[in-house]
């Protein structure tokens, strides 16, 4: 199967989670007027846990793209905030209760970040330039709050 990126729109990732941009107005200014702030922009979850902040440093990848696996976690949200203004690839699914559905990818815009909703399945962190350097904003805490699903026939994504 192939399917082809999007762009990251906020509409069109909200049934997955939030898009974090500075488009627009921002919610208020501060700092003596020279900052403004997109305040409060991602609903985070952290079950039975608390919030961590990581950085990650993950290998670029390559359009096409083969897509053999995906995972959620049950227990918490999880945002990817790049360190670069390169932009990088976002893969999601539908739920179909214990195994995704349908496949969407999607490509951000410098500038862009994003947070998966608890639960939302979702491929590793892809990014498409070095250095691939990322915060993430995640639960830590006890339990299993990885669940990986292998797919049975790759989907290759392609730049739409
Ligand atoms: N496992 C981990 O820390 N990262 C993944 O959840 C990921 O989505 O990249
Ligand atoms: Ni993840």
């Amino acid at each position: 199967m192939v399917i082809r990126t999007q762009p990251l729109t906020a509409d069109a990732f909200a049934p997955y989670g939030d898009v974090l941009d500075c488009a627009g107005t921002p919610d208020k200014m501060i700092n003596e007027g020279l900052c403004g702030r997109f305040h409060d922009r991602a609903a985070l979850d952290f079950e039975d846990g608390r919030a961590g902040v990581s950085l990650f440093q993950a290998q670029p990848r390559d359009l096409p793209y083969e897509l053999t696996l995906l995972e959620r976690h049950p227990q918490g949200s999880q945002a990817f905030i790049p360190m670069s203004f390169d932009p990088f690839l976002v893969i999601v699914a539908q739920d179909l209760g214990n195994k995704p559905g349908e496949v969407a990818a999607f490509l951000t815009a410098q500038g862009q970040a994003i947070n998966f909703h608890k639960g939302t399945w979702h491929g590793v962190l892809t990014p498409l330039h070095a250095p691939g350097l990322f915060a993430v904003v995640d639960r830590i805490g006890d339990g299993a709050n990885l669940e990986e699903f292998r797919l049975e026939h790759p989907v290759m994504i392609e730049r739409g």
